[in-house]
């Protein structure tokens, strides 16, 4: 096994889960974080209490502040900040950056400042292009308690797709290839949306049938978008689709999950993200979403009635209306093209 050097960015939950897996695969890896307090915990604890408190680290995963030291050492990075920092995290590791270093983003959302994915924050830098996207049905506290998860990992170069796939693998933790990052990126970021919605759903405690019908008509939605910028629909049958979409719509572990639970239980959506004290990505992709979608002329019924629920005071009536009374009939509407023309 060739030794790497890696160097994970950002103390929280999945940036922490990914980072031991490494470091217990006997590779050099750095965890980056700016809270001193947090450094200190980890390295003479073991333990990253506040964002995965049952979770014992392994010895040589080594937390630090110094941002310069973790990016000059490493030959991959991961980037596991949220989207709302994750372009002035990157712009900070520009300078330090060198052709042959690999960037992994492992952020689900969409730059908050203009409408792009993480990978095309990463592809910004002048002076590396080996870039990838991990994503999956990947929940942290279940990662790092040992259960068995598999995971997507996206570039266009497969050097980039190996090296991934030898830093993480391990009993538990499989991955599997894919060149459509564009596919991969955006059903991690777009999932978020619909956990929130199903979260909603579940509070009103909603039958199966109408949490199979959310969740599929969400996988509809999720494509939909993603095929007019140029993802491969097929993509959403794997793991970063179809996969994550079932593990974030289902679990109370999801914060966008929770985020909806909290306002179909009666909270506004201020206190909904107050009592989380983590990131949940989806109440921002959702506007940049809907917007998009505007300026697109993209139907998204789901996500159009969750926007006007949290932010233009409408009911849920309307949401459900939405739903139930919309313009589409097709049910796979990417299989039907043929079906279509015959009728
Ligand atoms: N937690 C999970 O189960 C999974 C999370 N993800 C994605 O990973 C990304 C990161 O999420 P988590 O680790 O879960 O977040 P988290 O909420 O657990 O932690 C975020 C971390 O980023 C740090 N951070 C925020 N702004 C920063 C800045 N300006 N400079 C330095 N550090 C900063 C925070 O201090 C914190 O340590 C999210 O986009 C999420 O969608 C993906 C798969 C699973
Ligand atoms: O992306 C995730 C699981 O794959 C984590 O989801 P949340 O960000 O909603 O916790």
């Amino acid at each position: 096994m060739i030794k790497h050097s890696v160097c994970v960015l950002g103390g929280g939950s999945f940036g922490t889960a990914l980072a031991n897996i490494m470091a217990k695969n006997g590779h050099q890896v750095s965890q980056w974080m700016r809270n001193e307090q947090q450094v200190d915990e980890i390295n003479l604890t073991g333990l990253n209490s506040r964002y995965l408190p049952n979770a014992p680290l392994h010895c040589e995963l080594l937390a630090t502040s110094n941002l310069e030291q973790a990016i000059r050492d490493s030959d991959t990075v991961f980037v596991s900040i949220p989207s709302k920092s994750f372009e002035q995290v990157v712009q900070r590791i520009e300078p330090l950056l060198t052709a042959e270093k690999i960037l992994i983003s492992t952020t689900k959302g969409f730059n908050p400042n203009r409408f792009e994915l993480m990978s095309d924050v990463l592809r910004r830098n002048p002076v590396t292009q080996r870039i990838g996207v991990l994503s999956g049905p990947n929940l942290a506290k279940e990662i790092a308690a040992g259960q068995m998860t598999g995971s997507v990992i996206a570039s266009s170069e497969e050097a980039v797709r190996h090296r991934v796939i030898e830093l993480l693998k391990s009993p538990t933790f499989r991955l599997y290839e894919s060149k459509d990052s564009k596919g991969v990126e955006l059903a991690g970021a777009l999932k978020n949306i619909y956990a929130i919605v199903c979260g909603l759903a579940k509070a009103l405690n909603v039958g199966e049938n109408t949490m199979s019908m959310i969740m599929t008509r969400s996988l509809a939605e999720m494509s939909r978008f993603a095929v007019h910028f140029g993802a491969n629909p097929m993509t959403f049958l794997g793991l970063a689709g179809m996969g994550d979409l079932i593990a974030t719509c289902t679990s109370p572990l999801s914060r966008n999950y929770r985020v909806g639970f909290a306002i179909g239980s009666g909270k506004n959506l201020t206190d909904a993200i107050g009592s989380l004290g983590e990131v949940a990505e989806g109440v921002n992709t959702l506007k940049m979403v809907v917007e998009e979608a505007h300026r697109n002329h993209l139907y998204m019924p789901l996500a159009e009635g969750l926007f006007k629920l949290l932010f233009e005071n409408a009911t849920l009536d309307s949401l459900i209306g939405s739903m139930m009374t919309g313009e589409q009939t097709w049910d796979v509407e990417f299989a039907t093209t043929e079906e279509k023309k015959n009728v």
